[in-house]
């Protein structure tokens, strides 16, 4: 930790990189590993399948820490979000954010599998945590609450109320930093309710299957939990804020074939994702603008990194061979994020928060409660002293009523009482040993995480300081050993110095590809302005335009152009005693109608729906039976009905009639004849003749 110009600690975002194991699919397609981590340096190492030359062989990555495919929940947790989440019960914001290619394992990480114990992820595990930590901290009174939103398709879902009426936007405030408005809030009291909200939210998820994935995140979720904490009566909070997010992740639609539906969403996910990326490296180059406002992610990620936060990235990848592009798409970003530093600032002594506010309440029922309590038993009492033959029968049942209504009045009051002291949890409700246990437990593993950190830290720190002091410790015995030692040493500085080199190309094919993708986007923008640019300049009247145009304001909090909408006022054409024409087959009888005139200044066609209905096609007869038959029928018309009649080899050469009461229906008369021949047949031979 450092100290920034405003005076305030920077503190790195970390970031840690995690391996996942070969899947199925890529066993069967015989898929090479090219991973190799090694967990006590922090350094990844990948090989790259089509080198072509001896330098651009592997790449190496150093990272904060790194986990293989043999990581286990547990560990990830103890060694490096624990630590994260002690802060945040500290009264700090944290984030912890898994990202990287589709399939390599985030939600995996953050939510885990459904084993329960050593499946779980950094979730469950997070809020197993905080249960902890309240249960076993006396003189405390916490309120605890949780959101759940999604980012699909650039929209903001809450993931608790599915059916919100009210439109979520994101606002931004100097005390909470961006927000997003009319957001369910739900009041955790337990473990167990944190559990609930994080199924139901799960439940409404957006998931889909790709060919990379069976069980796809299709949106960017971020579950929230904020934990306020005050003394009783005391007048200022402690508030501690956690994100946890699981991202969509990154693909290319030629590996996941996505089309339609999941293409749309690919592309917008890939936006966002490439939104992302330009934040973290315009904030790794300290770039002077930062483009958060490119999606709703980076706002909603802005305190996360280079704000208000303590935070950890998880970049996920694969092993195999077939992704190494992504995988080092991945690392590159992972690397320029641990770059990245943010002013994480204790939220203490916060005034206006839900628990005061609680609190307050509470201490003012209580005492309204016992006012009228006093007032209750004074009433009861005089009326006990006052004798009854002073008063009158009125008068008695007045002060009966009062005080009955005094009564029902403190009941209610009780009740309100019992509701607002509900939402509090009061902190330590563990027996003493159990709590001692438990916080030496605790104690002992964010340790344990510190003197990994450090052993990682030190590793590296005795690798960078080797590299340097090799030179310094040689002494030569003859000029020969000095000019090998150094020839040695050129050749792995030129071998540095080339794998830099490729490095350098590597990043510039990239950025190349990206500012083709940015180009190719930018060219379909183009053109579909261009195509409302037509409309607009040969249907709307120029007075009209230039009107509009002075109504619209650009709205920060919802990043787009808005109408004023107490100025934009569109009269609507006056009805003409005419109906307007709903279909085509009603256009023509519009046509002299004034009403129609007016209303379609664009003589537009009209949208009509797709047809519902067929073309009536002719039932056709069996081909054999009607070369048959129609050589032998013959009609007659006997008393207004038609006889048909059939001779054919299959009945032996025999005729048979069938009436009918109209012309063309010769199809029913033949299939009469034919059901009454097979019917004698099956009797006489068991068979059908047709
Ligand atoms: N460390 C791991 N150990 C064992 N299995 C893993 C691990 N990581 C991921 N997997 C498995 O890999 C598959 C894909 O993981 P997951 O769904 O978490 O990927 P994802 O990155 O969230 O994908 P998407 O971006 O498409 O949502 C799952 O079947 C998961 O169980």
């Amino acid at each position: 930790m450092d100290k920034s110009s405003s005076g305030f600690y920077n503190e790195a975002v970390q970031v840690i990189v995690r391996c996942r194991p070969m899947s199925q699919k890529e066993i069967q397609a015989d898929c090479v590993g090219i991973i190799k981590a090694y967990p006590n340096r922090g350094v990844i190492e990948v090989q790259n399948p089509k080198a072509r030359n001896e330098n651009e062989k592997t790449k190496l990555f150093t990272f904060d820490s790194v986990y293989d495919w043999n990581s286990t929940q547990q560990g990830l947790y103890d060694e490096t979000v624990r630590p994260l989440v002690s802060s945040v019960l500290d009264g700090y914001n944290g984030c912890v954010f898994a990202y990287g290619q589709t399939g390599t394992g985030k939600t995996y990480t953050m939510e885990g599998t459904k084993e329960f114990d050593e499946g779980q992820g950094v979730v469950p595990r997070a809020f197993e945590q905080i249960w902890a930590h309240i249960n076993r901290t006396t003189g405390l009174e916490f309120l605890v609450s949780v959101r759940y939103l999604e980012i699909y398709m650039e929209e903001i879902r809450d993931l608790l109320k599915i059916k919100h009426v009210k439109t979520l936007e994101l606002r931004e405030d100097n005390g909470q930093g961006v927000y997003v408005t009319h957001l369910h809030s739900q009041t955790c009291k337990s473990e167990a309710d944190m559990f609930k909200a994080m199924r139901i939210g799960n439940h409404n998820r957006t998931t889909g299957a790709t060919n990379m994935n069976e069980h796809s995140s299709r949106s960017h979720a971020i579950f929230q939990i904020v934990i306020e904490m005050a003394e009783k009566n005391s007048k200022s909070v402690k508030v501690g804020k956690l994100n946890l997010v699981d991202l969509a992740g990154s693909e290319r639609q030629s590996k996941t074939g996505a089309t339609g539906d999941r293409l749309k969403e690919a592309t917008k996910i890939n936006k966002a994702l490439s939104s992302l990326g330009n934040v973290i490296y315009a904030l790794a180059e300290n770039s002077a603008h930062i483009p958060y406002r490119d999606s709703k992610l980076t706002r909603l990620l802005q305190d996360s990194l280079g704000g208000n936060s303590k935070t950890i990235m998880i970049a996920n990848i694969g092993p195999a061979s077939m992704n190494y592009d992504e995988t080092i798409i991945t690392l590159r970003y992972a690397y320029r994020a641990k770059s990245i530093k943010n002013q994480p600032i204790k939220n203490e002594d916060i005034k206006n928060t839900k628990l005061l506010e609680l609190q307050q309440e509470i201490e003012r029922l209580k005492k309204l409660i016992e006012e009228k309590n006093r007032g209750i038993e004074l009433t009861g009492q005089i009326e006990y002293e006052v004798s009854s033959e002073d008063e009158d029968d009125s008068e008695k049942e007045e002060k009966v009523k009062k005080l009955e209504l005094g009564k029902v009045e403190v009941s209610e009051l009780a009740k309100q009482l019992k509701t607002l002291e509900n939402q509090m949890v009061h902190g330590g409700n563990l027996v003493d040993s159990v709590k001692e246990n438990e916080l030496k437990l605790e104690q002992q593993r964010i340790e344990i995480a510190a003197r990994k950190r450090r052993e990682i830290e030190i590793q590296q720190k005795i690798e960078e300081e080797e590299e340097n002091c090799h030179e310094l410790k040689q002494v030569f015995a003859s000029l020969q050993q000095a000019v090998d030692f150094k020839r040695d040493k050129l050749k792995r500085l030129h071998g540095r110095f080339q794998s830099v080199k490729q490095e350098i190309k590597d990043s510039h094919e990239e950025y190349v590809r990206s500012r083709k993708e940015i180009e190719d986007s930018n060219d379909s923008a183009a053109m579909q302005l261009r195509k409302k640019f037509l409309i607009i300049d040969n249907f709307v009247p120029t007075e009209e335009r230039t009107r509009l145009l002075n109504l619209a304001n650009f709205d920060d909090n919802q990043d787009n152009w808005v109408l004023n909408k107490e100025q934009y006022k569109l009269d609507r054409p006056i009805a003409h005693n005419c109906r307007r024409p709903i279909s085509d087959f009603a256009i023509p009888l519009c046509q002299n109608s004034s009403k129609y005139r007016i209303e379609n200044i664009l003589d537009l066609k009209l949208d009509m729906p797709l047809r519902t209905t067929q073309e009536y096609t002719y039932p056709t007869i069996c081909p054999q039976i009607k070369a048959f038959v129609s050589n032998v029928i013959t009609q007659e018309s006997q008393n207004n009905h038609i006889v048909v009649k059939m001779s054919s080899h299959a009945m032996g050469l025999k005729s048979a009639t069938s009436k009918i009461e109209k012309e063309g229906k010769y199809k029913q008369a033949i299939k009469n004849i034919v059901e009454v021949h097979n019917q004698k047949s099956k009797q006489s031979s068991g068979r059908p003749v047709f």
